[in-house]
């Protein structure tokens, strides 16, 4: 059994003239939930395309469960929600999820997975009357359907309202929990923040930042410390802004640590102290601001 669920080294995608991935190196652990962060054409749709299989790379490798993607997809180890999934427009939900499952050796028991996906009143539907969030759920309950135990998902929530988004990552997390390998595109940076247990940041199609969320927001400047204080010295390291009301003060801080301890070293309690990083926002902005090309 191969230990990463996705093993991605050099990966090169160009779309005619577009070098939309540049050598990206991205290895995944099975069980991992990880968030694809980056501006629009930042290479997150091509990078899940040729982990699919369906562009060819210009170079580089990519392994899906220790296969080829065509293999892996082929032996139902990938379950995906495209940006642009077609459906059967005339076909009813009930006939596509029947069909869909079919085509599984061992699929999730249906009654499960209706009730998983929430598309229990959607199934006499028709795919074409189906709201934009609706049809998102489908698009779910069809990539759940073979039990696959990697999930690609693009963009997957977009369509939906709160309360669908909310149900849609309560079972992202059930699923992360029974080992399932959950790696989404999203520009939600909240979802990110919430539910991925690594993010991995692009720009121009390259990797600009790879970790805990809380690593990511802590690697931007425009970190700030705030106490309640009498006095603080004007030479405090690492400060760039400092604001006082009444006895509490804020020090926008470029390094934290140094200002922590400029602070100690100049006699000052550390009274109420509160640290805040930057937003996942603020922190993939500032990576991706000029990283593209
Ligand atoms: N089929 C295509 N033909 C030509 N260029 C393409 C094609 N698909 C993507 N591109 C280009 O490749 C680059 C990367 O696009 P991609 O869709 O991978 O980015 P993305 O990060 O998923 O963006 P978004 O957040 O907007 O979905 C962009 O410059 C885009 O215009």
């Amino acid at each position: 059994m191969p230990s990463d669920a996705l093993d991605v080294a050099g990966l090169t995608v160009r779309h005619r003239d577009v070098l939309a991935v540049d050598g990206l190196d991205l290895r995944i652990g099975q069980g991992e939930t990880v968030a694809l962060l980056g501006p629009n054409g930042a290479g997150k749709s091509s990078t899940v395309s040729a982990v699919l299989g369906l562009v060819r790379p210009a170079a580089g490798r990519v392994r899906v469960l220790g296969r080829a993607p065509a293999d892996a997809v082929r032996a139902g180890c990938v379950g995906a929600m495209l940006q642009h999934g077609g459906l059967p427009g005339e076909a009813r939900v009930g006939e596509v999820v029947h069909l869909v499952r079919r085509s599984y050796p061992d699929p999730w028991p249906l009654d499960d997975l209706v009730a998983t996906t929430g598309i229990g009143g959607l199934l006499g539907r028709p795919v074409d009357a189906l709201s934009g969030g609706q049809r998102q759920r489908v698009m779910l309950a069809l990539a759940l359907a073979g039990q696959p135990p990697l999930l690609l998902l693009d963009e997957a929530t977009s369509a939906m309202d709160v309360e669908g988004r909310c149900a849609f990552w309560a079972t992202m997390r059930d699923l992360a929990a029974r080992g399932t390998t959950v790696v989404f595109a999203t520009h939600h940076l909240e979802e990110a923040d919430a539910v991925a247990d690594r993010v991995v940041v692009l720009a121009g199609g390259r990797v600009v930042a790879d970790g805990s969320s809380a690593a990511v927001r802590s690697a931007v400047a425009g970190r700030s410390v705030r106490l309640t204080a009498d006095r603080v010295p004007d030479d405090v390291p690492g400060v760039t802004a400092g604001t006082r009301r009444g006895g509490v003060v804020t020090l926008a801080t470029t390094d934290v640590e140094a200002t922590l301890r400029g602070l100690l070293d100049a006699g000052v309690p550390l009274t109420d102290l509160e640290v805040r990083g930057a937003s996942l926002e603020d922190a993939v902005l500032s990576l991706t601001t000029g990283a593209a090309r």
